[in-house]
């Protein structure tokens, strides 16, 4: 009781603070969201995702070696594909030399222990954006997963240390799973999107790859048939103790900040290691709000990425790596 107890003994000085924190961020904890576009000597700015790019392969490559000697270890990869590659099946997600293949290759071969992770969904190679087939007015569950596979394959076949399905149809983890192993890919890794929310956060990444959902075909432009909704909390969990059961390495909670009750709940149940995607729209707003001198970015940007490790990310995808490591460092 006060006055025996008196809490502010132990953030008395930063010396004190620093020996009883209990969340520090380290280059360890990030997985770094790159964008891969076609041609050379391509570095453009996404409006709407300031001091954050899209590359060309040849550029890539001196980013990654970058990335690795700040001590960031893995990087997740996007691609752009351009509209006339686009159709409804995915076809191009599975050209052994379409862009995503290239880009492990470059990855492995300029950076060979970074771990590469690749994005594996139809989206940005969908004519309508979607992240399934689509036909009679439905998103195609089975038809998807059989495309999913396939790619997460190819991506294998390339390098890939971890495949990284952000589609939500229901079992592509088995089998993507099952074609791996079959093909005998035994080590190349899973990092699943568990459990992903149907979230109005992720604007400005459908910017960055052009990759907005539109309405076809009786289809709404949302993904809320395949992504979860943002009120539920159990099927989280449902979610994502499926997916390991699938064979899951890791699993994710999308978006981030949003969604901390979310990541706990799963940090309790589950002996996997969870991922927490801190999304574009996260980044957006950090940078909006401080461009206009409302928050102070480094201060904010600290917060939240402690806040994400404290609810119980093990390891964090964030457009603010980079930032975040130079001011830590
Ligand atoms: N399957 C696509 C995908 N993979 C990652 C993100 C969002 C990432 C972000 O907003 O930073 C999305 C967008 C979506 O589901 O529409
Ligand atoms: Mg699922």
């Amino acid at each position: 009781m006060y006055p025996l107890r008196r809490n502010r003994r132990l953030r008395t000085n930063e010396s004190i603070r620093s020996m009883v924190r209990d969340t520090i961020i380290s280059p360890n904890d990030f997985i770094v969201p790159l964008f891969i576009v076609e041609g050379k000597n391509v570095k453009e700015e996404i409006a709407s995702m300031p001091g954050y790019y899209r590359y060309s392969l040849d550029l890539i490559e001196k980013e990654v070696k970058e990335l690795w000697n700040m001590g960031l270890k893995s990087v997740l990869l996007f691609v752009k594909v351009s509209d006339d590659l686009k159709d409804n099946a995915g076809t191009e997600a599975i050209n052994p030399e379409g862009l995503m293949q290239r880009a492990v290759k470059t990855v492995k071969n300029a950076v060979p222990h970074m771990i590469v992770m690749t994005d594996v969904a139809l989206d940005p190679y969908s004519a309508y954006g979607h992240d399934g087939i689509i036909a009679d007015g439905k998103i195609l569950n089975d038809d998807t997963t059989a495309v999913l596979s396939g790619m997460a394959l190819s991506h294998a076949k390339a390098g890939a240390d971890f495949v990284a399905p952000s589609d939500m149809m229901d079992g592509r983890i088995f089998e993507i799973r099952s074609l791996l192993e079959d093909e005998g890919f035994h080590d190349t890794g899973i990092m699943s999107y568990s459990a992903k929310y149907a979230s109005a956060f992720y604007g400005p990444f459908r910017d960055a790859l052009d990759s907005a959902p539109v309405e076809a075909q009786n289809i709404p432009g949302d993904k809320k048939t395949y992504q979860m909704d943002p009120a539920n909390r159990d099927e989280a969990i449902r979610e994502t103790l499926m997916d390991i059961e699938e064979g899951a390495d890791i699993v994710m909670v999308k978006p981030g900040l949003c969604y901390l009750d979310i990541v706990r709940d799963i940090k309790n149940a589950v002996n996997v290691p969870v991922a927490v995607y801190q999304v574009s729209g996260e980044y957006a707003m950090i940078k909006a709000a401080s461009e206009k001198g409302w928050l102070d970015h480094d201060a904010v940007m600290m917060e939240q990425l402690t806040a994400i490790k404290r609810a119980g990310a093990n390891m964090i995808a964030s457009y603010f790596a980079k930032e975040a490591v130079k001011l830590i460092s």
